[in-house]
This record gives structure tokens, sequence and C-alpha cells, in this order.
């Protein structure tokens, strides 16, 4: 809780992102059409749609790293690119994407390093990277080598690594999308609770309507051809979420009316 305070700018809360009537394009292509949205601070927020629907395009337009044609995104009330500097968000892709070089501890301490090389003020994560690996259950593993953990570890690790400058926002794209279902389902819980130790602003992408049901607070469903916002769905379940939630008819419900929803985009 005290980490969502934190996003409290001078008494007002400022959303996490803003869209306003965003539109990308590459070339005569329209991939996302005319998206105007306000992530609360502090929110949890699947992200659904068919394939092409542009998900992954909306997290890179979020993320400073593609302008929009058209329109306003915001950060924290800043521009992407002053956000991006800031350190204000953090990518967590479908791959961990780790030096195999090094262990798992010195991957989640290298955004640090990196700034301190380039002698950039940035910020830090209130916990040591040991006690990130430790929230991401990876205690006693801080010193194996990459190849020496499973897929769903080295993804561990790309989270860890993605908490050390303490950002707002964390955008995730497909992270447990290549993970067998019950790593996934684990995961699930465990980035639950990063999220409420942290108070971090989560946008996640996936595939599954059962991973944005059990994580989301809402899910944002987007349409394809072009990509453009359909409908947010509340998921007015309680937390913590615990495994047993998947078996409730109020979860088979919410995932009923969500691939109705898909079916239809
Ligand atoms: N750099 C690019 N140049 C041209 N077209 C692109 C580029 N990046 C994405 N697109 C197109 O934009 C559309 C949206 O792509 P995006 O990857 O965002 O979709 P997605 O919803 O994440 O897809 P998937 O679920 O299959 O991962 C697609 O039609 C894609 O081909």
């Amino acid at each position: 809780m005290e980490a969502v305070l934190e996003n409290l700018d001078a008494g007002t809360l400022v959303p996490a992102a803003s869209l306003r009537n965003a539109w990308v394009k590459f070339g005569q292509f329209t991939a996302i059409q005319d998206i105007s949205l306000e992530i609360e601070a502090g929110a949890f927020y699947s992200i659904l749609g068919p394939s092409g629907c542009g998900k992954s395009t909306l997290l890179r337009l979020v993320s400073d790293l593609i302008p929009p044609a058209s329109g306003d995104v915001s950060i924290f009330g800043k521009t992407t690119e002053a956000a991006r500097l800031a350190r204000e968000f953090a990518f967590v892709f479908q791959d961990a994407t780790l030096l195999p070089w090094r262990t798992a501890l010195e991957n989640v301490q290298l955004p640090l390093e990196m700034g301190q090389s380039r002698g950039i003020q940035i910020p830090v994560s209130d916990k040591s990277p040991m006690e990130l690996l430790e929230l991401v259950g990876l205690k006693g593993r801080e010193h194996a080598l990459p190849h020496e953990l499973s897929g769903g570890m080295r993804q561990r690790v790309a989270i860890a690594r993605a908490l050390v400058c303490k950002p707002k926002l964390l955008l995730m794209d497909e992270p447990f999308g290549a993970l067998d279902e019950m790593t996934r389902d684990h995961l699930n819980l465990q980035l639950l609770k990063v999220w409420e130790e942290t108070g971090v602003t989560i946008l996640f992408v996936t595939h599954s309507i059962p991973e944005a049901v059990f994580l989301g607070q809402k899910v944002l469903m987007l349409k394809a051809h072009p990509g453009r916002l359909h409908e947010i769905v509340d998921i007015d379940l309680p937390y913590p979420r615990t495994t047993e939630l998947r078996d409730t008819a109020e979860f088979t419900r919410y995932s009923a009316h969500l691939r109705k929803l898909l079916e239809a985009c």
C-alpha cells in the first residue's frame, strides 16, 4: 500500500498511463486506431485480443518504442520519453533475454551497473537484488547461471531485473506464454505477490483467458483490423486470489464472457 501511495502526486492520483485518441501507423497500415484510455496507478490490467489486434504495439507505444501517428500518450503525467529516461516503467518479454555468462543475481544487478557506468542517477528499489530474487521465489538460486535454470525460473529472474530500478509501471508481453500450464499458474500467484508487495501498476498481455481473469482487476479487450479498444471488463473477484478460485462458478462465468467477446472480435 505504501508503494501505491508513492504514486500520489501532490495529492492527486495521476494515471499510470493515459492515452488520448492515440493512433499507430506503419506506413499506410493502421495498427492502432483512436484508443483513449486511462490506467489507474497501482492497477493490474490484463490485455486480451485476437492475434494481430495490436496488443504488443500498444505496449510499445506506451514504452516509447514507437511514436503515435497522432494523439497523446503520457506516463504518470510525463511524456513517454521523459518517463523512459526516469525509469518509470520496465518491460518483461516472453523471452527472458538474460546474459548467459552472468548469474541470476548478476543479471538482476545489471541495470544498476549500467546506470552507474553511464553516471546516470537512476531510481533503486527499496529491496536489494537478493531480496528481489527472494520475492520471485528464487532464494537459493542466486548464483545459478541461466542455463542451469528452468524457463520459469529465467522468467522470474527477468521480473526481478525489471523491478530493480523501482519502476512504477511494469509492461509484460506474454511473459509466461512459453511455459507449461502448471508453471504458468505458479508464476501467476508469484506475480500477484510481487504486485501486492510493490504497488507497481501492471499491463499484462496474454493469449490465455484464464490467465487474464486470474490476474487482472480489469481485462482490456482489443479488436482487430484495425486494432482498437473493444471493451474493458471489470473482474470483480477478491484478492488475494488463490488456486481454488479457478474452480469457482464466478471464475468460469468471467472466462465464458470473455470467450464470447473474443469470438466477436
Ligand atoms: N514494425 C512493424 N511494421 C509493420 N507492421 C507491424 C509492425 N509491428 C507490428 N505490425 C503489425 O501491426 C499489427 C499488430 O501487431 P502486434 O504485434 O501489436 O499484434 P498482437 O496483438 O500483439 O499480435 P499477437 O497476439 O499475434 O502477438 C499486426 O498486423 C502486425 O503485422
